[in-house]
């Protein structure tokens, strides 16, 4: 007999909640002192995990959440709450957040990921970029080769003045038929996010690695073949574009080796849940 739909949906929220658990076992230190929290669904459960380690394991830690959601839920676990901008300056720098945790829409076989599926990318990137440790957790059906096969579109936050004329250029590059993303059924009208912008989502054909250049194929989007870092770079560029829903490039461990702190995008684990009760970790090369 095929499983209910409730079935189902109890076996995706378990599988999230078991990645959150182990993803934080795994990286959640007891001497951390920043520590980031991202949003959607998934995250809810790795607050939960945090807060069933009791409140002296956090006592003397801090929490810089991504967006509204995200605040919400540190303060309902009873978390201390700080903003991004309000964090301790140490010579004249802000401090590193030791790790920031968050879910993705989906996830490719270099730990490139797609964010925004509910409008919170841009807080998010911030996060993740401040993190010397980023780690993502999610249920295996965000498990993908390559960007845009399971998740078709690229989530774009962008100011609402410029969104004709970013639809237009996103045509241009060859996303066929990019739409501003609608508030229904929770808002008439347009999604507006936290910063009071709109999201497009543009799809894409599958985006490619490095890897999979050649002499034909070079990935600047010629008969739609992108590879990831030069769409993201494009994209960018177009005035109008706030920030893009592609977490690419390198991690924070790499970072540091490359002297780019604090532009690292990229987690250096994934945690997916399984419908089998398992967590499958891809860890960063
Ligand atoms: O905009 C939302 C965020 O990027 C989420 O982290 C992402 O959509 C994954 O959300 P969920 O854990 O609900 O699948």
């Amino acid at each position: 007999m095929a499983a209910s739909a409730s079935d189902v949906a109890a076996l995706i929220e378990s599988a999230k909640k078991a990645a959150a658990f182990q993803a934080v076992e795994d990286h959640l230190s007891p001497t951390d002192k920043f520590v980031g929290i991202g949003s959607g669904s998934t995250v809810v459960y790795v607050v939960e995990a945090i807060a069933a380690k009791g409140p002296s394991f956090s006592a003397n830690m801090t929490f810089i959440p991504t967006g509204s959601q995200s605040k919400g839920l540190i303060r309902a676990a009873g978390l201390r709450l700080c903003n991004l901008d309000e964090r301790p300056v140490i010579n004249g720098v802000s401090v590193a957040l030791d790790v920031a945790f968050d879910g993705a829409d989906e996830v490719d076989e270099d730990l490139n990921l797609i964010k925004g599926g509910g409008a919170c990318l841009f807080q998010e990137k911030l996060v993740a970029v401040a993190a010397r440790k980023f780690i993502a957790v999610a249920d295996s059906r965000k498990q993908s080769p390559r960007l845009c096969t399971k998740w078709k579109t690229i989530p774009i936050e962008v100011l609402p003045l410029a969104a004709p004329d970013v639809l237009n250029r996103l045509k241009a590059m060859g996303s066929p038929n990019p739409v501003v993303r609608s508030g229904l059924p929770s808002k008439a009208g347009e999604c507006v996010t936290d910063n009071g912008m709109w999201i497009i989502d543009a799809p894409f054909p599958p985006l490619l690695l490095p890897k999979d250049l050649t002499a034909e194929v070079d990935g600047t989007g010629k008969n739609g073949a992108w590879e990831i870092g030069r769409l993201a770079e494009e994209l960018v560029k177009l005035p109008g574009i706030v920030e893009i829903g592609l977490f690419h490039g390198f991690n924070g461990v790499q970072a540091v080796g490359l002297g780019k702190e604090f532009q690292a995008q990229k987690p250096v684990a994934a945690y997916f849940g399984t419908p089998s009760g398992e967590v499958q970790v891809q860890n960063a090369a």
